[in-house]
């Protein structure tokens, strides 16, 4: 060790998962291996990973070098920070007037062409300052980071004028530069066509192309340009304008794809190169085999089809069988979504799109981080990384989706920083 010193020793870790291994995304079996190690332990210093792994390897590994502080696991699981890749962060308003109309048949498209759904959190999201999204989105991030995830996404995608797509994106920045969770933020102008454009879809586009992207790329506000390509919503056609000129002014690429009716967005996904497509509910094989091909990662938002009542979900076993990446999120959103529970989304992997614990645990760590482009620094344990991570009320893995509804966090790292203790933020 070149250094003279280890800030943090946590030891008598009970079950250590590192996701160790493989430095590209995880692809169909290369999902269950989880890299699991009985009794170990991690050495930290200056907030990065510098040993990780069974404790007495670490321990030569650390060698005489003077440790500062022991933190004792007392038998736990740990596991790499939960890594949430595609949120709605940042919004105004809420939507539980929905919940009836739902509950009586009203369908999400439905609801979204009388002028509700989306269009409703727009109006709120215009009506709030920024200081009233600061805080809203400022809650919700202390509620996932109390639910053991450290880095997430944040979409843009309620304002749909310029200077609202702006005041988003600005919280996301600062909530960024202030909270403890990283946050990578998306552009997502092209989630709706306002009211305001109804029935002139191409001019909005252009608004898009010409005036949204740019200014959001001159300020540096996002790191990717997301389209919600749906029916009723925006064509492949639209989409994919959109997102080459996306990509031309340098922004990664993802894009809600196939969620409701199989539309071809998952092809799309696998022409352009996106880093991700998400949803995916209704996507074919075609659409499927396109993305394995550009090694696209799939990202599946069960809480998403569950909140919509919908009959079908992704396929992720198929996915899986086909040799692609899935990654898991919560999708949280104010709408077809309205939770921050990750521990709820590994729970619906495994019984609603019948992934394994292990496949849940990739799907919501180190493919995670290669769905938002972070996987050089966190979604696995291993020298060299950001030193986050979550020491869990559980000894074995299978027990978070088994024993589901609950918060089962212990303890997370941030950055080597004890945020959360006994379950409870620390500020
Ligand atoms: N499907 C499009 N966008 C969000 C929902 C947004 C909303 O309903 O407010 C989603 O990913 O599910
Ligand atoms: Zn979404």
């Amino acid at each position: 060790m070149a250094n003279n010193r280890i800030d943090l020793l946590i030891h008598n870790i009970g079950t250590l998962i590192t996701m160790q291994g493989n430095r590209e995304t995880r692809k169909g079996s290369e999902m269950s291996e989880v890299a699991a190690v009985r009794r170990g332990a991690v050495a930290i210093r200056d907030g990065i990973i510098a040993a990780a792994g069974p404790e007495d390897e670490v321990l030569a590994q650390i060698g005489g070098l003077p440790v500062e502080r022991k933190h004792d696991a007392e038998g736990r699981l740990v596991t790499p920070g939960l890594i949430d890749p595609h949120t709605h962060l940042v919004h105004g308003g809420s939507r539980e007037h929905e919940l009836d109309l739902k509950l009586k048949g009203v369908s999400y498209l439905e609801i979204l062409a009388q002028g509700g759904g989306i269009l409703s959190t727009v109006r709120s999201t215009r009506q709030a300052t920024e200081e009233e999204l600061y805080s809203k989105a400022k809650q919700s991030l202390d509620t996932m980071l109390s639910l053991g995830v450290t880095t997430a996404e944040a979409k843009s995608g309620y304002g749909l004028t310029l200077e609202d797509e702006l005041k988003q994106l600005r919280v996301a920045r600062r909530l960024n530069q202030e909270h403890p969770v990283d946050l990578v933020s998306t552009f997502m102008g092209a989630h709706m066509v306002p009211e305001e454009y109804k029935g002139r879809s191409g001019e909005f586009v252009r608004l898009v192309i010409e005036q949204m992207l740019p200014e959001v790329k001159r300020q540096g506000l996002a790191e990717f340009c997301d389209v919600f390509c749906e029916h009723g919503v925006f064509s492949v056609e639209e989409s994919e304008q959109i997102l080459l000129a996306a990509k031309e002014m340098g922004f990664g690429l993802k894009i809600h794809a196939d969620e409701i009716e199989p539309m071809g967005g998952a092809q799309l996904a696998g022409k352009l190169g996106c880093i991700s497509a998400e949803h995916l509910i209704a996507a074919s094989d075609e659409g499927l085999e396109a993305m394995r091909q550009a090694g696209v990662v799939a990202v599946c938002l069960p809480a998403t089809s569950f909140n919509l009542r919908l009959k079908q979900h992704a396929r992720a076993r198929r996915m899986i069988e086909m040799g692609l990446a899935v990654a898991l999120s919560t999708d949280y959103n104010p709408g077809s979504s309205p939770t921050e529970s990750l521990q709820l989304v590994m729970t619906l992997g495994c019984l609603n799109l019948g992934m394994t614990p292990e496949e849940v645990l990739t799907a919501v760590t180190i493919n995670a981080a290669h769905a938002i482009g972070k996987a050089d620094t966190v979604g696995s344990l291993e020298a060299g990384k950001q030193a986050d991570l979550v020491i869990f009320k559980a000894d074995k893995l299978a027990y978070l989706p088994y024993h589901f509804g609950i918060n089962h966090v212990h303890t997370v790292l941030k950055r080597g920083n004890m945020v959360v203790s006994d379950g409870t933020l620390i500020r």
